[in-house]
């Protein structure tokens, strides 16, 4: 079997928090492998540590102990500058705490993304039209500021900013949270689409239909891996894949 290449990787990661003088450890010890061009799906009870486990994955949160490295390079000690840098070229992320600006328009709120960068507007707009449209965006929708549109239209359009930079790995926080059925599957078919040709998406979900599009399933409980799963890449309609995925959360008694 060929070799995987590790993306991000964690060592005796580990995450406490103090509330009202106790210290709660929510992370524990953790030794964790993600890899390159995988969509790796975490799951888990309410409270197991997933949202906490992503934020240190993605360097929007540091460790308490512990380190985090991308592609070998340790981003732990990073300083705020530095991190924003490396985040901005490497990640997308769709997280809930990431708004998007009220002050800009939808299609601001995204091409501003690229524009961070040094991308040409031109070129970061004809980008984002095609993506608007595979989530279901109409044009005159992205003229539109955030105040204007739907919870739904916010998610979707985070999403489209998410990936306009063509990010080597996109980092999400239920993405699929205040969506109708036909808004999971648009946001679920171009989180396929891109990790299909080669970028790395790593999700957090508590949707059934979220987590069969991983092809990696990792079970998180009290802080640490209780059990994982590799049922092969998504197919839509696998029974048998999807059987053996459900076998698996019934085993962690998800
Ligand atoms: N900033 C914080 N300060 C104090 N406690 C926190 C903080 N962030 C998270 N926690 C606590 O850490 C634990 C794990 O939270 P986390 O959000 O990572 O869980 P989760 O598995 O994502 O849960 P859910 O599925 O309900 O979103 C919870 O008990 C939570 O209250």
């Amino acid at each position: 079997m060929e070799k995987k290449e590790v993306i991000v990787r964690t060592e005796k990661l580990s995450k406490s928090f103090s509330v009202g003088g106790k210290q709660q450890h929510v992370i524990k010890n953790l030794d964790l492998e993600i890899y390159k061009g995988d969509f790796t799906v975490i799951v888990g009870s309410s409270g197991a540590g997933k949202s906490t486990l992503l934020y240190m994955l993605s360097g929007m949160d540091k460790p308490s102990l512990g380190k985090v490295s991308y592609c070998g390079v340790d981003i732990t000690d990073m300083n705020d500058d530095k991190l924003a840098v490396f985040r901005r070229k490497h990640c997308g992320f769709v997280f809930q705490q990431i708004h998007l600006v009220d002050s800009m328009s939808i299609m601001d709120n995204v091409i501003s993304t690229g524009m961070l960068i040094g991308r040409k507007q031109k070129e970061l707009k004809a980008k984002a039209m095609v993506l608007f449209e595979k989530m279901g965006i109409p044009e005159e929708l992205t003229r539109k500021f955030p105040a204007q549109i739907s919870g739904g239209e916010a998610q979707r359009s985070a999403v489209v900013r998410a990936l306009i930079n063509d990010p080597e790995i996109v980092f999400a926080d239920e993405p699929t949270g205040a969506l109708n059925s036909a808004g999971v599957r648009s946001v679920l078919d171009v989180l396929t689409d891109i990790n299909n040709s080669g970028q790395s998406v790593v999700m957090v979900t508590h949707d059934i239909k979220s987590v069969f599009r991983g092809n990696r399933i990792i079970y998180l409980q009290d802080g640490g891996i209780m059990g994982e799963c590799e049922p092969g890449r998504y197919v839509s309609g696998d029974k048998q894949r999807h059987e053996k995925i459900r076998k698996f959360l019934e085993d962690m008694g998800w």
